[in-house]
């Protein structure tokens, strides 16, 4: 049985410039370190815009912290002709750990298929990056019973040509798109159903250890008042937060949920 670290991620999205990016990882390291946190216990990770991170990797490496950071997306090429593409390997100069693949957000409004998903997945692994590959129905797919099959869909599509060795570093975000940014949170029940769905996809298409290893995490409207009884279920190790890690103490709390839930 591996002992998979939980991971709580920030996806900060379009918000918080190089300044207030500063400020809000500021205010997050000196909470948790009052808090006394143990980062081997529960790893925390912010996810800034691209134009954050040279000022996210300054103060993390000025101030020794142990909060890692990824980027929200990245090329499916190293380097040429790609106006507006950010290249991996530039991502890995700046001290980036994590890159989210295949954010429902670049699957609506950029149209990323499934093979360019796989390309950056590829990619993320050839730089050193780990994935945070990101995937989740639509509303009108559950409503149809069908979440199950759609979102092992894309599971099988962005893990194309990867080899067990490199899935296993892996990370996958579920994330229901009708639960994001909308409040309504898919049920601890939803998140481990889909959990242990992936997980037993992974031990089809690799092996028992594989699926063991691999983090599943949940996304959509995650808050300090609903993460600990997702974080109760087996199959789930960890969250993909949104807006609530804009603020630095409530994302503190989500990060500390095994505190809260011992009312420490
Ligand atoms: O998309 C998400 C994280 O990547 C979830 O966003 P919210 O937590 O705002 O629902």
């Amino acid at each position: 049985m591996a002992q998979r670290t939980p991971l709580m991620a920030g996806n900060w999205k379009m918000n918080l410039d190089h300044h207030q990016a500063t400020h809000t990882l500021q205010k997050l390291a000196w909470t948790l370190k009052d808090a006394k946190h143990d980062y081997a216990a529960v790893e925390v990770a912010v996810i800034p815009p691209f134009t954050d991170l040279r000022s996210v990797q300054t103060l993390v490496d000025a101030d020794k912290l142990e909060i890692v950071y990824g980027a929200q997306d990245l090329s499916a090429h190293e380097s040429g002709a790609y106006t507006g593409e950010i290249s991996p390997l530039f991502l890995a100069k700046l001290g980036v750990t994590y890159a989210l693949v295949g954010h429902s957000e670049r699957r609506e409004y950029h149209a990323e298929s499934d093979e360019l998903i796989n390309a950056k997945v590829h990619s993320a692994f050839k730089a050193g990056l780990v994935p945070i590959l990101c995937i989740g129905e639509l509303l009108e797919t559950r409503k149809a019973g069908e979440h199950v099959a759609h979102t092992l869909a894309q599971l099988d599509a962005a893990l194309q040509g990867l080899t067990a060795e490199q899935v296993r570093t892996l990370v996958v975000a579920y994330e229901p798109v009708w639960a994001i940014g909308t409040g309504e949170t898919a049920t601890p029940e939803d998140a481990q159903e889909m959990s242990a769905a992936i997980r037993g996809r992974l031990a089809e298409l690799y092996d028992a250890e594989t699926a063991d290893a691999v983090r599943v995490l949940y996304g959509g409207s995650v808050k300090s008042s609903n993460v600990a009884s997702i974080m109760a279920k087996p199959d789930v190790d960890g969250a993909l937060v949104g807006g609530a890690s804009l603020d630095p103490e409530e994302f503190a709390k989500i990060a500390r949920f095994q505190a809260h839930e011992v009312g420490l």
